[in-house]
Protein backbone atom coordinates (compact mmCIF):
# COMPACT_ATOMS: atom_id res chain seq x y z
CA UNK A 1 0.00 0.00 0.00
CA UNK A 2 1.32 3.31 -0.99
CA UNK A 3 1.66 6.03 1.68
CA UNK A 4 1.05 9.81 0.65
CA UNK A 5 3.67 11.94 2.08
CA UNK A 6 3.34 14.07 5.66
CA UNK A 7 3.45 17.93 5.56
CA UNK A 8 6.71 18.08 6.87
CA UNK A 9 7.72 15.60 3.85
CA UNK A 10 6.44 17.53 1.16
CA UNK A 11 7.67 20.77 2.49
CA UNK A 12 11.43 19.47 3.38
CA UNK A 13 12.26 17.78 0.70
CA UNK A 14 10.54 20.50 -2.29
CA UNK A 15 13.18 22.48 -0.30
CA UNK A 16 16.20 20.69 -1.97
CA UNK A 17 15.26 22.43 -5.56
CA UNK A 18 16.77 25.24 -4.48
CA UNK A 19 20.11 23.43 -4.26
CA UNK A 20 22.64 23.64 -6.99
CA UNK A 21 26.16 22.76 -7.95
CA UNK A 22 28.78 24.39 -5.62
CA UNK A 23 26.99 25.84 -3.21
CA UNK A 24 27.40 26.05 0.66
CA UNK A 25 24.18 24.78 2.81
CA UNK A 26 23.13 25.21 5.76
CA UNK A 27 21.60 22.59 7.30
CA UNK A 28 19.28 23.09 9.88
CA UNK A 29 17.76 20.40 12.53
CA UNK A 30 14.66 19.02 13.34
CA UNK A 31 11.98 16.55 11.89
CA UNK A 32 11.15 18.71 8.54
CA UNK A 33 14.75 19.23 7.89
CA UNK A 34 15.16 15.59 8.25
CA UNK A 35 13.86 14.89 4.85
CA UNK A 36 15.49 17.93 3.43
CA UNK A 37 18.95 16.13 4.31
CA UNK A 38 17.46 12.05 3.21
CA UNK A 39 16.73 13.61 -0.25
CA UNK A 40 20.01 15.65 -0.40
CA UNK A 41 21.86 12.50 0.47
CA UNK A 42 20.00 10.78 -2.34
CA UNK A 43 21.07 13.80 -4.63
CA UNK A 44 24.51 14.16 -3.92
CA UNK A 45 24.66 9.70 -4.55
CA UNK A 46 23.61 10.76 -7.89
CA UNK A 47 26.85 13.70 -8.37
CA UNK A 48 25.39 16.85 -6.73
CA UNK A 49 28.42 18.42 -5.85
CA UNK A 50 28.12 20.62 -2.53
CA UNK A 51 29.43 21.89 1.14
CA UNK A 52 27.15 21.61 4.14
CA UNK A 53 27.50 23.51 7.43
CA UNK A 54 25.77 21.89 9.88
CA UNK A 55 23.58 23.00 12.89
CA UNK A 56 23.82 20.39 15.46
CA UNK A 57 25.45 17.18 16.16
CA UNK A 58 22.58 14.93 15.28
CA UNK A 59 22.16 16.93 11.86
CA UNK A 60 26.17 16.35 11.86
CA UNK A 61 25.48 12.38 12.21
CA UNK A 62 22.50 12.29 9.96
CA UNK A 63 24.10 13.95 7.06
CA UNK A 64 27.48 11.76 7.12
CA UNK A 65 25.50 8.89 6.99
CA UNK A 66 24.24 9.99 4.06
CA UNK A 67 27.86 10.81 2.34
CA UNK A 68 27.07 14.94 2.59
CA UNK A 69 30.58 16.34 2.11
CA UNK A 70 30.37 18.89 5.65
CA UNK A 71 32.67 21.85 6.32
CA UNK A 72 32.86 23.68 9.89
CA UNK A 73 31.04 27.18 10.18
CA UNK A 74 34.36 28.71 10.40
CA UNK A 75 35.87 27.44 7.14
CA UNK A 76 33.72 28.97 4.85
CA UNK A 77 32.86 32.76 3.85
CA UNK A 78 29.60 32.50 3.06
CA UNK A 79 26.55 30.08 3.02
CA UNK A 80 24.45 30.51 0.31
CA UNK A 81 21.16 29.00 1.37
CA UNK A 82 20.07 27.29 4.53
CA UNK A 83 17.29 25.21 5.13
CA UNK A 84 15.99 24.91 8.31
CA UNK A 85 12.90 24.21 10.39
CA UNK A 86 10.60 26.33 13.18
CA UNK A 87 8.39 25.54 15.67
CA UNK A 88 5.82 28.29 15.16
CA UNK A 89 6.19 31.40 12.26
CA UNK A 90 4.22 34.18 11.83
CA UNK A 91 3.03 35.88 8.58
CA UNK A 92 6.09 38.88 9.46
CA UNK A 93 8.33 35.39 9.06
CA UNK A 94 9.13 36.57 12.84
CA UNK A 95 9.72 32.70 13.83
CA UNK A 96 10.21 30.86 17.43
CA UNK A 97 13.07 27.88 17.06
CA UNK A 98 15.25 25.79 19.25
CA UNK A 99 12.67 22.84 20.51
CA UNK A 100 14.88 20.40 19.43
CA UNK A 101 17.46 22.40 21.01
CA UNK A 102 20.09 23.63 18.00
CA UNK A 103 18.90 27.37 18.18
CA UNK A 104 22.33 28.37 19.12
CA UNK A 105 24.12 26.81 16.12
CA UNK A 106 21.21 27.49 13.89
CA UNK A 107 21.23 31.24 14.72
CA UNK A 108 24.68 31.53 13.75
CA UNK A 109 24.34 29.78 10.63
CA UNK A 110 21.40 31.66 9.43
CA UNK A 111 23.23 34.96 10.34
CA UNK A 112 25.82 34.24 7.86
CA UNK A 113 23.44 32.68 5.02
CA UNK A 114 22.70 34.91 2.24
CA UNK A 115 18.92 33.27 2.09
CA UNK A 116 17.23 31.16 4.47
CA UNK A 117 14.50 29.16 3.67
CA UNK A 118 11.87 27.80 6.57
CA UNK A 119 10.17 24.60 5.76
CA UNK A 120 7.28 23.66 8.25
CA UNK A 121 3.92 21.95 8.03
CA UNK A 122 0.56 23.67 8.03
CA UNK A 123 0.47 23.74 12.14
CA UNK A 124 3.30 25.95 12.20
CA UNK A 125 1.90 29.02 10.93
CA UNK A 126 0.15 31.65 13.38
CA UNK A 127 -0.58 34.82 13.67
CA UNK A 128 1.51 36.04 16.86
CA UNK A 129 4.10 33.62 17.75
CA UNK A 130 4.53 32.57 21.72
CA UNK A 131 2.10 29.66 21.70
CA UNK A 132 4.96 27.64 21.62
CA UNK A 133 7.48 27.72 25.15
CA UNK A 134 10.35 30.15 23.75
CA UNK A 135 14.08 28.22 24.50
CA UNK A 136 16.64 30.35 26.26
CA UNK A 137 20.01 28.83 25.89
CA UNK A 138 21.96 29.99 29.36
CA UNK A 139 25.29 29.02 30.34
CA UNK A 140 25.09 26.68 33.76
CA UNK A 141 26.93 28.50 35.89
CA UNK A 142 24.33 31.52 35.90
CA UNK A 143 21.19 29.65 34.86
CA UNK A 144 19.81 29.99 38.54
CA UNK A 145 20.13 34.12 38.71
CA UNK A 146 18.78 34.08 34.95
CA UNK A 147 15.40 32.14 35.70
CA UNK A 148 15.36 34.82 38.98
CA UNK A 149 15.45 37.63 36.64
CA UNK A 150 12.95 36.28 34.48
CA UNK A 151 10.67 35.30 37.54
CA UNK A 152 11.12 39.30 38.57
CA UNK A 153 9.67 40.31 35.37
CA UNK A 154 6.86 37.97 35.85
CA UNK A 155 8.18 35.50 32.88
CA UNK A 156 7.74 32.04 34.06
CA UNK A 157 10.29 29.50 32.76
CA UNK A 158 11.24 26.18 33.42
CA UNK A 159 14.66 24.05 32.68
CA UNK A 160 14.62 21.54 30.35
CA UNK A 161 15.68 18.11 31.46
CA UNK A 162 16.33 15.10 29.04
CA UNK A 163 14.85 11.65 29.66
CA UNK A 164 16.74 11.27 32.62
CA UNK A 165 15.39 13.93 34.39
CA UNK A 166 18.92 15.70 34.35
CA UNK A 167 19.49 19.00 32.85
CA UNK A 168 19.21 18.87 29.27
CA UNK A 169 22.74 20.40 27.63
CA UNK A 170 23.21 21.81 24.07
CA UNK A 171 25.81 20.83 21.67
CA UNK A 172 28.05 23.79 23.53
CA UNK A 173 27.37 22.25 27.03
CA UNK A 174 24.53 25.22 27.94
CA UNK A 175 21.37 25.20 29.52
CA UNK A 176 17.91 25.77 27.88
CA UNK A 177 15.31 27.55 29.79
CA UNK A 178 11.26 27.40 27.98
CA UNK A 179 9.47 30.45 28.74
CA UNK A 180 5.93 29.87 28.97
CA UNK A 181 4.61 33.48 27.27
CA UNK A 182 1.36 32.61 25.19
CA UNK A 183 1.74 35.31 22.82
CA UNK A 184 4.41 38.03 22.40
CA UNK A 185 3.24 41.43 21.92
CA UNK A 186 6.42 42.51 20.74
CA UNK A 187 9.04 39.81 19.70
CA UNK A 188 11.84 42.54 18.97
CA UNK A 189 11.35 44.12 22.26
CA UNK A 190 11.71 41.01 23.86
CA UNK A 191 14.47 39.78 22.12
CA UNK A 192 16.71 42.93 22.80
CA UNK A 193 15.37 42.50 26.45
CA UNK A 194 16.93 38.73 26.37
CA UNK A 195 20.08 39.80 24.25
CA UNK A 196 21.17 42.37 27.55
CA UNK A 197 21.08 39.80 30.71
CA UNK A 198 24.19 37.93 31.30
CA UNK A 199 24.07 34.42 31.28
CA UNK A 200 22.11 34.04 28.32
CA UNK A 201 24.03 33.10 25.46
CA UNK A 202 21.38 33.04 22.87
CA UNK A 203 17.32 32.81 22.46
CA UNK A 204 14.41 31.16 20.02
CA UNK A 205 13.67 34.36 18.44
CA UNK A 206 14.28 34.33 14.99
CA UNK A 207 13.90 38.20 13.28
CA UNK A 208 14.66 39.66 10.45
CA UNK A 209 16.48 36.16 9.25
CA UNK A 210 14.10 34.26 7.29
CA UNK A 211 13.34 34.95 3.61
CA UNK A 212 11.27 31.89 2.67
CA UNK A 213 9.06 29.53 3.90
CA UNK A 214 7.72 26.50 2.48
CA UNK A 215 4.51 25.02 4.32
CA UNK A 216 3.47 21.31 4.01
CA UNK A 217 -0.37 21.84 3.31
CA UNK A 218 -2.17 18.99 2.87
CA UNK A 219 -0.38 17.22 -0.04
CA UNK A 220 0.90 20.46 -1.30
CA UNK A 221 3.82 22.63 -0.84
CA UNK A 222 2.71 26.71 -0.35
CA UNK A 223 5.96 28.96 -1.27
CA UNK A 224 5.77 32.20 1.03
CA UNK A 225 8.97 34.82 -0.09
CA UNK A 226 9.41 37.94 1.64
CA UNK A 227 10.36 40.91 -0.45
CA UNK A 228 13.82 41.00 -0.29
CA UNK A 229 16.85 38.33 -0.01
CA UNK A 230 19.64 39.23 2.00
O1 LIG B 1 14.52 24.82 15.96
C1 LIG B 1 14.60 23.64 15.79
C2 LIG B 1 15.60 22.78 16.47
O2 LIG B 1 16.34 23.50 17.39
C3 LIG B 1 13.67 22.98 14.82
O3 LIG B 1 13.84 23.56 13.58
C4 LIG B 1 12.26 23.15 15.30
O4 LIG B 1 12.17 22.61 16.60
C5 LIG B 1 11.27 22.46 14.37
O5 LIG B 1 11.47 21.09 14.40
P1 LIG B 1 10.56 20.07 13.60
O6 LIG B 1 10.83 20.27 12.16
O7 LIG B 1 11.01 18.73 14.13
O8 LIG B 1 9.12 20.34 13.96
Amino acid sequence: MKHSKSEKQIAGEKATDYIKDGMVVGLGTGSTVYYTIKRLGTLVKKGLKIEAVSTSSATTKLAKSLGIPLVSANDVSRIDVTIDGADEIDPRFYAIKGGGGALLYEKIVATISRKVICVVDSTKLTNQIGRFPLPVEVVPFAYKHVLKKLAKNGLEATLRLNEDKKPYLTDEKNMILDLRLGRIESPTELADWLNGIPGIVEHGLFIDLINEVMVGEKNLCKILKRKQDR
